[in-house]
């Protein structure tokens, strides 16, 4: 069962210094429930890819579907929730208020609203937090709030832009540990942007590595580790190999002149 598919897919960014390519004939199949992680140095497309999947960028060559559909239709039938990397919560509405204001937009009554955003406050270890503004938080909750804005769709594909890249290593390592919870109770498909070797070996079941200039897919890795991992799993030498197999993808799509 396919959730995502891009095949050949090119995205060309028109710029007053000449056409940016920031995708070059990306081909990839995502199954439903895979945990797949984007890595890749800055400027390789990651995030181009993944605002392609949800329909914020529209690509310029090949053929992309989600749940089947195109990025537009999936968009519209709300396949997915999308989490950016700053939390970009509302500092005048509760953490309450800010999961409701999308499910306000969709029209979902009151007691339907109540009900999703108990579930999605209690996914993300964040029960009785709901009545809080934003600024009570810490930048830790602050995320793991946007992420319960982004599960009050009920979506079955959870795309996040590098949702964890501002947070310290402490509050990640925990991030981390209760985002492959969420996954294995929800059985999600979820599209991951990383720069962190560490954090796509332990989170990802494939990792995708890409390189820029033009932005590619240079590997995919599927991964061994068994879904249940703890974080000492990091310590394993089936991990350091993986994560070996990254780092070599990774400088093998790098030229350093
Ligand atoms: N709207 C745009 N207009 C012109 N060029 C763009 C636009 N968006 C992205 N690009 C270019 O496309 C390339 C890919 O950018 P993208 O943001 O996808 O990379 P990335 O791998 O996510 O990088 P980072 O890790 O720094 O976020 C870059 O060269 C970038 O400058």
């Amino acid at each position: 069962m396919t959730a995502i598919q891009a095949r050949d897919v090119s995205l060309t960014f028109p710029t007053a210094d000449g056409p940016v390519h920031a995708l070059k004939d990306v081909s990839l199949t995502i199954e439903r429930g895979d945990f797949v992680s984007f890595i890749g140095p800055s400027g390789c497309g990651k995030t181009t890819l993944l605002r392609a999947i949800a329909a914020l960028e529209t690509p310029t060559g090949g053929t992309l579907t989600v749940n089947g559909m195109t990025p537009d239709a999936a968009r519209k039938a709300r396949a997915y929730g999308y989490v950016f990397q700053a939390p970009g919560l509302y500092p005048w509405r509760t953490i309450a208020g800010n999961i409701s204001l999308p499910l306000e937009i969709m029209g979902f009554s009151r007691a339907e609203r109540a009900q999703r955003i108990t579930r999605v406050l209690d996914l993300v270890d964040l029960t009785g937090f709901g009545g809080k503004f934003p600024w009570q938080l810490s930048g830790g909750m602050q995320q793991r709030a946007s992420i319960a804005r982004a599960l009050a769709f009920d979506a079955d594909i959870l795309l996040m832009d590098e949702p964890f890249g501002a947070l310290d290593e402490i509050v990640r390592d925990r991030l981390n540990e209760a985002l492959l919870d969420l996954w294995k109770k929800t059985g999600k498909t979820i599209g991951f942007v990383t720069h962190s070797i560490p954090e796509a070996v332990y989170l990802s079941t494939r990792i995708v590595v890409m390189s820029p200039r033009p932005g590619r897919i240079t590997r995919v890795i599927d991964s061994p580790l068994p879904r249940d991992r703890p974080l000492d799993i990091r310590d394993t030498p089936e991990f350091i190999a993986l994560a070996q197999q990254v780092r070599e993808g990774l400088r093998e799509g790098h030229s350093y002149d």
